[in-house]
């Protein structure tokens, strides 16, 4: 009703439009009548008692121009004149209710787009997204046809004909009216089990219609996995196999329609047999005259045509019905896809977290490889031997420092919808003002999660995330409370959208000049790339930027993130598909900014020259402190990740490159085989 409003008057026109217009169609069998008896009197159909039968519809017909029809031609006149009007009226209503459909389900779609884009992370997580795009465009469609099918062509058009038809009837002889509403009750019941039961097979439709939209969307944009593998065959049959799903139970809803159809028309049928039977006798016994009795039995047909019109309606109804709910599915959360449904959990269990902590042993062991099981086996044994993180001094810590660029985690636990285990547990870590702090730590053990709930993509199922002092607000629209306190990201998959480069860069600020992109893209080093593209800053990049390179998106991804000079940046691997001179090139860059940096890197490179290093494993905080306090932890994780011959492995960047390195641990480095290409495990 909310989406409906903005058109009411389109809406109070249709319906006036409509009203009139059935009023023009239900004078057509009055006047029919009128043309009969009208021949009639004048011989044309002579008979015993002819002159005495009456016709009680007579004078019920508009008059012409003022004066009561007296000529064959007034009266062909006045029945063309209502044929002419309602065909008008119906051409107007047709058009009325389309465009309201239209104006309907184009808002609907704005709206639920809007609400699709303020849900959090956790509710994509467990959304699928053929299931969403269906909702948003298929379901929408349904309802929007519904709407101006219901409001202009069938639904409620052939409801008020069949009520104007039933009161005329009645009007001319109760008797043949109670024959009509007879049947009318027996009908309604039909037609509403119609309704009931084709939205349950709609809806069930639908489901399986959005899953096999779900499962072809997925296998065709890894349509390269699918043929490397060469499993184009088993794809295609399992989507058969959906797709056969669906046609079972279009099966069932055509034949179910068909049986309801049949039916309805039978019991018309059988009244239309009564009518005639009744209204003929009347005749005979000169009751009514040939006129009434045809004007009755077009009124009739009006009903019976009406009825299997409202029949399909209500048919179409359901549908909606169906289309309905899944539409609102999305708007009201369901218990799993709330996050607020975990978080009430969480607070219910809050007592017991402690306890929990201290008994569960990190969930993510079975996630790594050997050397990560080796660092996660060994956190709890280390974890009291973290360094302790520089302790923001109390102004910072309440905010009232006037710098922007804090960043506070206070004891945050978070775990993902339907998980067991914590992927964030008892996480507390503070980014002072144009700090650099870098999360390392073993696959799984939390880290691009935490940037998530920085991000404001999922909110903490307890404990706060403070950035500048002020708690980030959990009823926020995804992400809108990073933005607001000026933080941008590049995430760990560089993701573009299809448009031009220079849309790429700009992305979170369209607006912006054609100077700044340029400035932001130099400091990215993607000027030098993209200038080479066929169209400089205007080429297309191609639906998820297939046109680039891993390395290129990386760097427009990054330029995208420069462009709004953030006062807090979180980077998660942002330089793990770059070549070592960009990589170089960039962490200079990213390393001359004034912002507060929360870097999640592999290369230590990158890591080394950060303010804090974080080890965290198993959702927490397990060492902290610089790369030198943490390379002098003896037996820790960080001083293991650096020297270990396995997990050496993952060190892809040399420590050398490191304009640091002469100092005491770089040249140490330097000197291990080993530690020559190290990484930070990912
Ligand atoms: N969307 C999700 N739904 C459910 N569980 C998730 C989701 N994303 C991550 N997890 C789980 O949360 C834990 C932490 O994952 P996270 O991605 O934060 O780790 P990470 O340290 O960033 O790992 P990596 O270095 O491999 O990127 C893992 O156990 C992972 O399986």
């Amino acid at each position: 009703m909310e989406t409906l409003r903005p058109d009411w008057p389109l809406l109070l026109l249709t319906t006036v439009v409509l009203v009139a217009t059935i009023a023009f169609t239900l004078c057509f069998p009055l006047v029919i009548g009128e043309v009969f008896d009208l021949v009639r009197a004048n011989g044309g159909l002579a008979g015993e008692g002819a002159a005495a039968a009456i016709n009680p519809f007579a004078g019920l017909a508009p008059a012409t121009a003022g004066a009561p029809p007296t000529s064959f031609t007034a009266v062909m006149l006045k029945l063309s004149a209502c044929l002419v009007l309602s065909a008008t009226g119906n051409a107007m209503v047709s058009w009325c209710s389309s465009l309201l459909g239209e104006r309907f389900g184009h808002r609907l779609r704005g709206w639920l787009m809007g609400t699709l884009m303020a849900r959090d992370q956790a509710f994509f997580d467990a959304a699928s997204k053929g299931d969403l795009l269906s909702r948003l465009t298929l379901d929408v469609t349904v309802l929007q046809n519904t709407l101006a099918d219901f409001i202009g062509q069938r639904g409620f058009r052939s409801m008020f004909e069949v009520v104007g038809a039933l009161a005329m009837i009645a009007l001319q002889q109760p008797l043949l009216a109670f024959v009509t509403l007879f049947i009318t009750p027996a009908l309604s019941r039909l037609l509403r089990a119609v309704v009931v039961r084709s939205s349950a097979i709609i809806y069930q439709r639908q489901q399986v219609a959005a899953k096999a939209l779900d499962f072809a969307s997925e296998r065709l944009s890894q349509v390269q996995t699918v043929q490397v593998f060469a499993q184009e065959e088993r794809e295609t049959g399992a989507f058969r196999d959906l797709s056969a799903c669906g046609y079972d139970m279009a099966q069932r809803y055509a034949f179910f329609q068909g049986i309801v159809e049949g039916a309805g028309r039978l019991a018309v049928n059988v009244g239309t047999v009564a009518l005639l039977g009744l209204g003929g006798m009347l005749v005979i016994q000169n009751r009514i005259s040939v006129g009434a009795l045809l004007a009755v039995n077009v009124f009739n047909l009006f009903i019976s045509v009406g009825l299997s019109s409202v029949a399909a309606s209500l048919g179409e109804l359901g549908k909606a019905v169906g289309a309905l709910e899944r539409v609102a599915e999305l708007v009201v959360p369901t218990a799993a896809a709330a996050p607020a449904a975990d978080s009430a959990n969480a607070v219910a269990s809050s007592n017991s977290i402690s306890s929990e902590t201290r008994a569960a042993a990190p969930s993510h062991s079975s996630s790594g490889d050997s050397g990560e099981q080796a660092l996660v086996a060994g956190i709890s044994g280390v974890a009291a031997r973290a360094l302790e993180m520089p302790t923001p001094n109390s102004t910072n810590g309440s905010g009232s420092s006037g710098q922007g660029g804090q960043v506070e985690f206070r004891d945050v636990w978070f775990r993902y919808p339907g998980a067991e285990d914590w992927a964030v547990k008892n996480f507390s870590l503070t980014l002072l003002p144009g700090q650099t702090v870098a999360l390392v730590g073993p696959s799984g053990g939390g880290k691009s999660t935490i940037a998530a709930l920085l991000l404001g993509l999922y909110h903490p199922l307890q404990g706060t995330i403070l950035v500048n002092g002020q708690p980030l607000d959990p009823e926020d629209q995804a992400g809108g409370s990073a933005a607001a306190v000026g933080m941008a990201a590049v995430l760990q998959q560089a993701m573009l959208m299809s448009g031009s480069v220079r849309e790429q860069i700009s992305y979170g600020k369209p607006d912006a000049a054609i100077e700044e992109v340029l400035e932001a893209a130099s400091a990215a080093h993607a000027d030098k790339f993209v200038r080479q593209l066929p169209n400089g800053y205007e080429t297309e990049v191609g639906e998820r930027g297939h046109a680039l390179s891993g390395g290129q998106k990386q760097r427009l991804a990054i330029a995208r993130a420069l462009l709004l000079h953030p006062t807090i940046l979180v980077l998660d691997e942002v330089t793990s598909s770059l070549d070592v001179t960009s990589e170089r090139y960039i962490s200079d860059t990213l390393r001359s900014l004034a912002a507060t940096k929360l870097i999640i890197a592999h290369r230590l490179s990158t890591v080394r020259r950060a303010d804090v290093i974080a080890v965290v494993a198993g959702g927490m905080v397990v060492e902290q402190g610089s790369h030198h306090d943490l390379l002098r932890l003896e037996g820790g994780i960080y001083q293991r990740l650096v020297n270990t011959a396995d997990l050496g492995a993952f060190w892809v960047h040399s420590g050398a490159s490191d304009s640091s390195g002469s100092d005491e641990e770089g040249g140490k480095q330097q000197q291990e085989p080993d530690a020559a290409a190290e990484a930070v495990p990912a």
